[in-house]
């Protein structure tokens, strides 16, 4: 593709967003024909790179700017050589402003889209909408995606494939399913959030000459999670460091058939650079657990009596609670307890199912003792919790953790295909680096417990619920296809891979 790209972190923008830093590019002197020339010849080189032994190109055309791309598109392309079918949606007379001087510019003929014939060959051009769409598809245009679908030619599609939303990355009413997507300036939420980013097929983002000055001060605290959010904050293994100072992480166990869920967290969780971890069992399944740890400590805690004596000692500074634990009171106590006496707190699975009838006094801990607590719900803990939230069909994914995160005042692991992770401050990252086989079961327990260690190694719960979503998918890719979550934790990428100065942040 292009050479022209950002550098990391990518900025993610809602449509919206883009359409002020178009205005704003355009304000400032640059030419809006010319983005669309830059634009339209890059969709022109995703379309040669990839589909050279094509019989020729289907160009599909919209009413909006997005069509203009295609024009300019096919210009490219027909000037390449390859053979254009261009289709347009509305009459071309109607294209107005670029759109309209992109027609101007393509001597070739424009045929109504009544008229499309998916010839076998071919590679489509997708160009009917991008960020303007704005309610669902029907009527024609929905027939034409059916039928480019049945008839299974490959997509590019500019900026976005028609029918995804690119604000939710929902379907519109219908949507084409794209092998390439070629989008402009800034990655949009759509082209992470699923179904989208399973629609965009691979997305190439393409500097179009829109300086990324302008695309910072439109910023929405939204990136693509990537290490040059958080190396810096990385912990640092100094020569003089011991056990202690990499921190000190507790993993509570389930009942005595419920203990595999701790362990995977814990044995993460020493990967992931903790100097220790503790396994807290209760009495029934201390036997069980003793039988399978080694490098990991045990520790007996059967009631809040041994969780209020534990908690004396301020080297604990972080706990793991939920997997395999038991949803009750038990399990409440113990979370509030370790909240209030302002440790890190981890709460995945049964620890946040457990709040399901009242989590308010959980979140109002959580504002008392800023910056502890990570949540890492999937989606159906997410739904247990934030009912109103998950219900309300308006909202995004990203809507949704940011509005969880600021009512729990705790950073939200959103986990899932797409995971979000937000925070009570507004920022938000969207991972992608996750592939399809950590679905497995245990998989989000290690999860739980590479956030724990990187929360007792002192990193800020931002950052280390990021970064631990990310080593996750990175620990996946390197287990490959076919692991088990017992393979997650040896596979764990070494910190120091990540480690970078503070130039990304923002
Ligand atoms: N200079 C720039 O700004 C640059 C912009 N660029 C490109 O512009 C694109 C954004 O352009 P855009 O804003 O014109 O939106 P676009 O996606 O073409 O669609 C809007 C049209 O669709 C219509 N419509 C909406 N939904 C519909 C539906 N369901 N069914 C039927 N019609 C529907 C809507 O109609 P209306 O609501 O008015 O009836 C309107 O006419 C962006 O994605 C990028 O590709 C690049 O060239 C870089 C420079
Ligand atoms: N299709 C997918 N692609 C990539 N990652 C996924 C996919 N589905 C789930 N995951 C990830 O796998 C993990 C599963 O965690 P979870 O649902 O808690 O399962 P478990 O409780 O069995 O460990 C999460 O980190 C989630 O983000
Ligand atoms: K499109």
């Amino acid at each position: 593709m292009p050479p022209h790209t950002y550098h990391a972190p990518l900025p993610i923008v809602t449509p919206q967003t883009m359409g002020r830093i178009d205005a704003a590019a355009i304000g400032s002197g640059i030419e809006g024909y010319r983005l669309m020339l830059i634009a339209g010849s890059a969709i022109s080189a995703c379309v040669l790179e990839y589909y050279s032994e094509a019989v020729g190109a289907i160009v599909l055309c919209g009413p909006g700017n997005n069509g203009g791309d295609g024009y300019v598109a096919a210009r490219y392309l027909a000037e390449a050589g390859m053979p254009v079918l261009l289709y347009s949606s509305i009459e071309p007379e109607r294209l107005k402003g670029d759109a309209g001087r992109a027609r101007a510019d393509w001597s070739g003929p424009v045929y109504p889209l009544e008229e499309l014939d998916c010839m076998p060959g071919y590679v489509v051009v997708d160009a009917l909408f991008g960020a303007g769409l704005d309610r669902p598809i029907e009527g024609l245009i929905e027939e034409t995606i059916a039928a480019i679908t049945a008839s299974a030619l490959p997509v590019v599609a500019a900026d976005l494939p028609s029918g995804i939303s690119g604000r939710t990355g929902q379907v519109q009413g219908t949507a084409l399913q794209a092998e390439h997507t070629v989008t402009f300036a800034a990655l949009k939420p759509g082209h992470l959030l699923l179904p989208g980013a399973g629609c965009s097929g691979e997305t190439h983002l393409v500097d179009i000459g829109i300086p990324r000055r302008v695309i910072d001060e439109h910023n929405e605290a939204m990136w693509r999670n990537d290490p040059a959010l958080w190396g810096a904050d990385l912990p640092v293994t100094g020569a003089a460091g011991h056990k202690y100072t990499r921190g000190h992480l507790c993993v509570f166990s389930g009942s005595f058939s419920h203990t595999g869920a701790a362990r995977l967290a814990a044995h993460s969780a020493l990967r992931s650079g903790a100097g220790l971890v503790t396994v807290l069992s209760p009495s029934s399944a201390v036997a069980a657990n003793a039988s399978h740890l080694t490098a990991v400590m045990l520790r007996k805690v059967e009631d809040q009596s041994d969780l209020d004596e534990l908690l004396v000692d301020q080297r604990l500074g972080g706990f793991v609670l939920g997997p395999g634990f038991g949803i009750g009171e038990k399990l409440r106590q113990f979370a509030l307890s370790i909240v209030k006496a302002g440790r890190s707190c981890v709460l995945d699975a049964d620890g946040i199912s457990a709040f399901s009838d009242g989590p308010e006094m959980l979140f109002a801990l959580c504002r008392e003792n800023p910056l502890n607590t990570v949540l890492t719900p999937h989606d159906g803990e997410f739904a247990r919790l934030f009912p109103d939230l998950h219900a309300d069909a308006e909202l995004s994914k990203v809507d949704r953790a940011r509005k969880a995160a600021e009512r729990a005042n705790a950073v939200i692991l959103y986990k899932g295909a797409d995971t979000v992770i937000a925070g009570p401050d507004g920022r938000v990252v969207i991972n992608n680096n996750a592939p399809p086989w950590l679905a497995t079961a245990g998989s989000g327990d290690c999860l739980a417990g590479i956030v724990g260690a990187l929360l007792v190694q002192q990193m800020p719960p931002f950052e280390a619920a990021a970064a631990a979503a990310f080593l996750h998918g990175e620990a996946g890719k390197r287990a490959g296809e076919g692991l088990i979550a017992d393979d997650l934790p040896d596979a764990i990428p070494p910190l120091t891979h990540y480690q970078s100065d503070n130039r990304g942040r923002g």
